[in-house]
């Protein structure tokens, strides 16, 4: 299909029109014209980007489809301006066979809102004990290129090291979710004074960091790359900084619920709240946001973590953790980063797009907008202002932490491959559209 946009800002420069054909982009300039049968799309001032890519996805299917199927989570992804998600690994069966990442793979294609990329699992049923076959994964049609227990953390350190050992040979990722489990057993909350006063068990910063620093010396000895998932803490900054100065080949992403909120959220003991690694303190936030700005927290990831009612509406200690993120990603990147002069829209193209598409290798996301390019796009109204509805998100859950709250710019539009994905708020169905 062909596609006109016209008035819309590039990284929120001067607005040009571009036009959009065979999934490429052809044309870029002023006063373009529509050929005959182009689809238009009037951004009428509005910021384009390259569409979004989110390396840390939770999609539910295999196993809970209740919560969130491809589908669904496909949707929800493209409405919040993403043309690619890493799906990752603790689904049911777990994603540690080319079985279950090839059928991710296909599944995705076939709902064709967003490519969908399977995450597969680092070691045999995330137990911890034995590598998956990551070579027969990452040799599947699904070619993984990324792998993680996310969810469990790798702990078992000469695992961890034989793990970074064969990412290396394979050219693939390992991605950690660093949390010492022998410092978490039991713990709901950052260990901090709130959760003194609520008498809510504490997850120690340490247990975070200690698993940071670890992982940082065994990739410098085995000469590897490893990304860290969902840093949280000050310290975890430190550590990166320090890393990335020595030369050490780690990335890291942050996610939009650790740069916004932080354990003030917790009285109330709404469930709604409690994600791993936990809310931290106000310091943290801060120093997250700074070192997003800085690129010594490489990306933004969004931990999507649907969960049905029964497991969140429930005592604070039984109830599941993690938050939706897809649909709100944008406006908490605009609200924590934009809005107060952290991050331009070039910025937010970088950590948005950019630097998670370079750092698993993608070689059609994340790229300039210039003729010849592929057209995955998203088109960005910098001035909405909107109120979010848990039960108004694609996402088959609700468990949104920012309920009621109004959150600036909206995605208008975006593209895969040429072909509008979504589109004023709505699914653009695939048979619409070819
Ligand atoms: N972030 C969460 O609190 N939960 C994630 C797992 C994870 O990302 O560790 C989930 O799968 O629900
Ligand atoms: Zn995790
Ligand atoms: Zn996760």
């Amino acid at each position: 299909m062909t596609v006109l946009i016209s008035r819309a800002r590039p990284y929120g420069e001067e607005p040009v029109d571009v036009l959009i054909a065979d999934g490429e982009i052809r044309e870029i300039g002023a006063g373009l014209t529509a050929p005959a049968g182009a689809e238009r799309l009037d951004a009428a001032g509005g910021i384009l980007l390259p569409g979004f890519v989110d390396l840390h996805t939770h999609l539910r299917e295999p196993g809970r489809e209740d919560t969130e199927t491809i589908e669904t989570g496909s949707a929800a992804a493209a409405l919040g301006g993403y043309t690619a998600v890493f799906a990752m690994a603790n689904t049911d069966p777990v994603a540690d066979t080319a079985v279950v990442t090839d059928h991710v793979w296909r599944r995705g294609r076939e709902v064709g809102l967003v490519d969908v990329y399977p995450v597969g699992a680092v070691t045999v049923g995330l137990a911890g004990t034995k590598l998956a076959e990551l070579g027969t994964m990452a040799a599947g049609a699904a070619a993984v290129r990324m792998f993680s227990d996310d969810g469990k953390c790798v702990h078992d350190p000469l695992l961890m090291r034989r793990a970074l050992e064969y990412a290396t040979s394979l050219n693939v990722l390992i991605a950690q979710h660093a949390e010492e489990p022998r410092l978490t057993e039991g713990a709901l909350a950052h260990e901090g004074p709130t959760a003194s006063r609520l008498g809510l068990t504490g997850w120690p910063r340490a247990a975070e960091e200690s698993i940071v620093a670890r992982d940082v010396i065994l990739a410098r000895d085995a000469g590897a790359r490893v990304h860290i998932c969902h840093a949280s803490t000050a310290g975890t900054v430190e550590l990166l900084r320090w890393a990335k100065a020595q030369g050490i080949a780690i990335t890291a992403e942050v996610t939009p619920h650790h740069l916004l909120l932080d354990d003030s959220r917790l009285v109330g003991y709404d469930p709604v709240n409690k994600v791993n690694p936990p809310l931290r303190e106000v310091g943290d936030t801060v120093a997250l946001r700074r070192a997003l700005a800085e690129g010594v927290l490489d990306c933004v990831a969004t931990d999507h973590a649907p969960h049905a009612a029964q497991d969140k509406c429930c005592e604070f200690a039984l109830a599941r953790p993690g938050m939706l993120g897809l649909q709100t990603a944008l406006s908490v990147v605009v609200a924590t980063m934009l809005t107060p002069g952290l991050l331009d829209w070039r910025g937010v193209a970088r950590v948005l797009s950019e630097r998670p598409a370079q750092i698993v290798g993608l070689p059609d996301q994340g790229r300039p907008i210039v003729v010849g390019e592929p057209a995955n796009l998203v088109l960005v109204d910098p001035d909405a202002v909107w109120t979010v509805r848990g039960a108004e998100l694609a996402s088959i859950a609700d468990n949104t932490p920012y309920e009621s709250m109004e959150l600036p710019a909206q995605v208008t539009a975006t593209l895969l491959r040429g072909r509008i994905t979504a589109r004023d708020g709505k699914v653009v169905d695939r048979s619409w559209n070819d």
